[in-house]
């Protein structure tokens, strides 16, 4: 069980803050959207459960293992179990797409194996498994600078696959692609949760999308959750706590 309590951020000169006391339990096995206007505070919520924003207040733990007020060597181990992917794919756009894979690897790797990209046969082995299993199986020496987007990301979903993730993270994994390209990225992620037991947790702009993946939507606004629930229950009351029309 991923459980955050009571957490809270609020950027330095900033008129409000980006969580205001959000607490959410996610089960293992679940497939969580988290909806909300631009500026609702759902990057920042995806980002503090790895630490790539640091909270102001507030625990979060992952299976009973905390990651609030941990170390450095000790998260670099809860970031080994929590994987994460970005709408810009954050992949090393001058090297082939199997060596992209690979750095999935690289926080178990010795560090001098990852400096000189000196990769073991299980490692590329790894990789080409997990090339398969997006679908990239016959891409592994292209350069990832000649892929679509719709391939990086799958690319990206390879490597973190090789870091077998207990919990999938994604910060609006599907905004840079195409209607037609993000369904196929959703229906790959949908598998790995269906398949695979991967737990979840995707903010999302797309509410169609939404509905059509999660087990469950959690909403912000204003950097509190307005709604928690199963996709059949997102309603117009429902919407309209979550898209609160402007004030002005
Ligand atoms: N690094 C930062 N410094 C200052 N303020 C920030 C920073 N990151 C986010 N914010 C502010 O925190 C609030 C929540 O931002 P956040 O990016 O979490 O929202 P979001 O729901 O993910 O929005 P979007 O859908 O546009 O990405 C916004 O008011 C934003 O301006």
């Amino acid at each position: 069980m991923l459980r955050i309590e009571g957490l809270r951020k609020h950027y330095a000169g900033e008129a409000a803050p980006a969580l205001d006391g959000v607490n959410l339990e996610v089960r293992e096995g679940e497939f969580v959207a988290v909806l909300g206007r631009s500026g609702a505070g759902k990057s920042t919520l995806i980002r503090c459960i790895n630490r790539l924003v640091e909270p102001d207040e507030g625990r979060i733990s992952w299976k009973k293992a905390p990651i609030t007020g941990i170390g450095r060597a000790e998260l670099r181990r809860m970031r080994g179990r929590i994987g994460m992917i970005f709408q810009h794919y954050d992949l090393l756009p001058r090297l082939d797409v199997m060596t992209n894979v690979i750095v999935g690897r690289f926080a178990e790797m010795p560090l001098w194996r990852s400096l000189l990209f000196q990769f073991t046969d299980k490692h590329r082995s790894d990789a080409r498994e997990a090339l398969v299993r997006v679908g990239l199986g016959s891409m592994a020496h292209k350069s990832v600078s000649a892929l679509s987007g719709g391939q990086q990301q799958r690319v990206a979903i390879a490597r973190v696959l090789m870091q077998r993730p207990e919990l999938l993270l994604g910060d609006e994994p599907v905004s840079s692609l195409d209607p037609v390209t993000a369904e196929r990225v959703m229906q790959l992620l949908q598998s790995l949760h269906r398949e695979e037991g991967l737990t979840l947790l995707l903010n999302l702009h797309d509410v169609g999308l939404a509905k059509a993946y999660a087990t469950r939507i959690v909403g912000l606004a204003g950097g509190s959750v307005v709604f928690d629930g199963p996709p059949e229950q997102l309603d117009d009351s429902a919407m309209q706590r979550i898209y609160p029309p402007d004030n002005d």
